[in-house]
């Protein structure tokens, strides 16, 4: 995968972020994904690479979405090899989740980002729309925690590898009933719980770095954002675990309802997972010789600024994070949109 592509990235990320949100605090949470969306896919068509969606917003039918198995690059027309180099022809697998946290920015509210994960072909888990229980934690506890014990048995773990007390620990968990036990478990062990509503890949991705004051994601989001927050986890090193949940009971949402075990299980077996209680880590999620995750804040976040407009232009602020360049690059910049911005303000 070339290095250069990480570049031509943080603009695909930068253009969603800022198209989705023009519609920030709208109350449109449709308007404002179909807006990151659309903005993604005209800045990747114009890459110089072979890139193909393999977690994207549906099938091909539920246009405009950015669906699974979609080309997206130059080098996807036939004649690519007339005008492509050999290294840009080499095929790569796309995650994306052009408006990660709709409702946040439909409600202008903090943590919603444009993310993407790249890798060469195969070097991303091809995950079902399914939910999936989660565990991410800081480099320090990688390997040491592990969600096949218990959020107690984390904790204690969390504290000894973060040489502080559990009282010392802030655990984030996305505020549903689904997590009722969970919660009043962490509560229980000493440790403090922030609840969110929405975006649990922002939350994940703060465990990879110190000084977020989050130290571990905890309990049940959906399969395709762990993919993605597996990526940046693989790229720094951190913790993240995810199971597949194939029982909608152990999730019972309107969406779950729609489903039943045997039929999950049937699903996953038709993709060759015959375990449907495999726990797979950040390397299995992620599997790629170079792994690449990409993104940008629309609305604030613990990570990055959202977008800020001015007459005549905005900035944005974005994270790229590769296993190639072994760098985490915090990039931000300014986009002169209008004709000749009055003030282009630093601060
Ligand atoms: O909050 C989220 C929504 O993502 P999006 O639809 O792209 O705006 C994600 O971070 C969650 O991982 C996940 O999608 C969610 O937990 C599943 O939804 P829910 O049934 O409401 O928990
Ligand atoms: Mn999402
Ligand atoms: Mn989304």
């Amino acid at each position: 995968m070339d290095n250069t592509i990480s570049l031509e990235i943080i603009e695909v990320v930068e253009q969603a972020a800022i198209a989705s949100s023009r519609w920030m605090g709208l109350g449109k949470k449709d308007e404002a994904d179909e807006a990151a969306v659309e903005a993604m896919r005209e800045r990747m068509n114009k890459i110089h690479m072979r890139g193909r969606i393999v977690i994207g917003e549906g099938e091909r039918d539920e246009a405009p979405m950015l669906y699974i198995g979609e080309e997206v690059g130059i080098c996807t027309q036939p004649n690519a090899a007339e005008f492509c180099t050999l290294e840009e022809l080499q095929e790569i697998d796309i995650a994306v989740d052009p408006c990660e946290g709709t409702n946040l920015v439909a409600y202008g509210q903090n943590g919603s980002m444009a993310v993407l994960a790249i890798s060469e072909r195969g070097g991303l888990f091809q995950a079902p729309d399914f939910y999936m229980d989660k565990l991410a934690a800081p480099p320090a506890a990688k390997g040491h925690v592990d969600i096949r014990k218990t959020p107690t048995e984390n904790l204690k773990i969390l504290s000894e590898c973060l040489n502080r007390s559990i009282e010392e620990l802030v655990v984030v968990v996305m505020d549903r009933p689904r997590h009722k036990g969970l919660i009043s478990e962490i509560r229980a062990a000493g440790a403090r719980v922030r609840l969110i509503s929405d975006g649990d890949v922002s939350a994940a991705i703060c465990c990879g770095f110190a000084g977020t004051n989050i130290h571990a994601l905890m309990g049940i989001g959906a399969a395709p954002e762990g993919v993605i927050s597996a990526a940046a986890m693989r790229c720094l090193g951190g913790h993240f675990q995810g199971r597949l949940v194939y029982d909608p009971a152990e999730v019972n949402t309107p969406e779950s309802a729609k489903w039943t075990r045997e039929g999950n299980l049937a699903r996953l077996k038709e993709m060759g997972i015959e375990d449907g209680d495999k726990v797979y880590d950040a390397h299995e999620l992620a599997c790629g010789k170079d792994v690449l995750f990409a993104g940008c804040g629309i609305t604030p976040g613990t990570l990055m600024e959202g977008v800020r407009f001015f007459g005549g232009g905005c900035r944005t602020q974005s994270l790229v994070i590769s296993t190639q360049s072994r760098t985490a690059r915090f990039v931000d910049t300014i986009h002169l949109t209008g004709e000749s911005p009055k003030t282009i303000n630093l601060r």
